[in-house]
């Protein structure tokens, strides 16, 4: 190509940029009316910025990928909303933690994240205004539901307003280049889970598995002690300064990590939701299937049922059950309606829309 082609593409470049800026500041001061229309109250809406996106993505005619468009706009989105108000988001940190990758995600580079010292705390945070959402992981494809954050929202006030997937890769991370001499690994328990047959292949038996509170955890303490590695993502690796020296050692080459979000509102519909519940039944012969029955006669599908022990001290269960639909539809009233009736106790921990990114 010659030096003037290139001129000549680079000037078309340069002038379409010009038109983006304008259009895009002029964006975001729709999206400042917006906020002061809004008066002061909520101005993060989910079921929007979840609409803005999927249309983005049908409207996409190339040579940029849906999933490229969507990440743009999750930007320009996040940075208008700061406009109107910035958000904080709380996360189990420290810094670095998939947590906080999920947050970023899901809420763009404008939100301010919050690191909290657990799960607890996050939620603590949000109860307690200090923070207006919190991102919480809650199931992994590896090793099964988290349950600490499943426990929490038997009795939390705050509702569901959103979820994030994301993949999951993992490393062996360490100060220096070196292999040998490793005497512990650290990182999340789950994280071990995940990596589980890749350890007990490639490092010798009496390495030490610790579990800690978070992979950015393990890596800062791998970062102070040489005869440590740590297992943990890019964003922690990045943070304190460790060398890969395996990298993506999880088991499962397609791991990944749903989280929630929540806030202290309810969600509208999307038209694309997903609602969650807590169920409890009593204890005696058909009272499962008498809890499922009404989703199916309602065309409700469910997308996810779980099993958990409900902490009173006797051997109950409480039922953790995702089905499509917005609570506000119908046909999940209709089904919503009967398993109150029918039901030792139930809660709908949010509608809230699917993930689009
Ligand atoms: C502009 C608004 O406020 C926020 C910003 C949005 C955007 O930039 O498109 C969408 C939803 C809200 O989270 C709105 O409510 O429409």
């Amino acid at each position: 190509m010659s030096e003037e082609q290139l001129k000549q593409h680079r000037d078309a470049i340069d002038s379409i940029d010009a038109r983006v800026l304008e259009l895009l500041n002029d964006r975001a001061r729709h999206a400042r009316t917006i906020g002061e229309i809004k008066g002061g109250g909520v101005v993060y809406r989910p079921e929007r910025e979840a609409q803005v996106l999927a249309r983005i993505k049908s409207l996409n005619a190339g040579p940029l990928s849906d999933e490229t468009v969507a990440k743009l706009f999750r930007e320009i989105m996040s940075a208008c909303l700061a406009l109107e108000r910035p958000l904080t988001i709380a996360f189990l940190g420290p810094e670095g933690t998939f947590s906080q990758a999920a947050a970023t995600k899901h809420f763009g580079h404008a939100a301010a994240t919050q690191a909290c010292i657990s799960i607890d705390e996050a939620f603590r945070c949000v109860e307690a205004g200090a923070a207006d959402y919190v991102v919480a992981p809650v199931e992994n494809s590896t090793e099964g539901a988290v349950g600490r954050t499943l426990d929490l929202m038997v009795n939390t006030p705050l509702h569901i307003c959103g979820e994030v997937v994301l993949r999951i890769h993992h490393h062996l991370l360490r100060k220096g280049e070196h292999k040998d001499g490793i005497k512990r690994v650290y990182s999340h328990a789950q994280s071990l889970g995940q990596c589980h047959e890749w350890l007990n292949r490639n490092l010798p038996a009496e390495v030490e598995r610790v579990s800690v509170a978070s992979n950015a955890e393990a890596a800062r303490l791998a970062s102070l002690d040489p005869s440590a590695a740590a297992i943990a993502g890019d964003a922690a690796a990045e943070k304190f300064g460790l060398t890969k020296l395996a990298q993506n050692i999880e088991d499962e080459p397609n791991n990944t990590t749903r989280f929630l979000v929540l806030g202290r509102e309810e969600t509208a519909a999307s038209g694309h939701d997903r609602t969650s519940l807590v169920i409890s039944a009593p204890n005696r012969p058909g009272a499962l299937h008498a809890l499922v029955e009404p989703l199916a006669r309602h065309h409700v599908s469910m997308t996810k049922f779980e099993s958990r022990p409900s902490r009173t001290g006797l051997w109950e269960y409480l039922f953790f059950v995702d089905v499509e639909g917005h609570a506000s539809e119908p046909r999940l009233q209709g089904a919503l309606d009967e398993l109150r009736r029918d039901a030792a106790f139930v809660k709908v921990l949010g509608s809230y829309p699917q993930a689009v990114l």
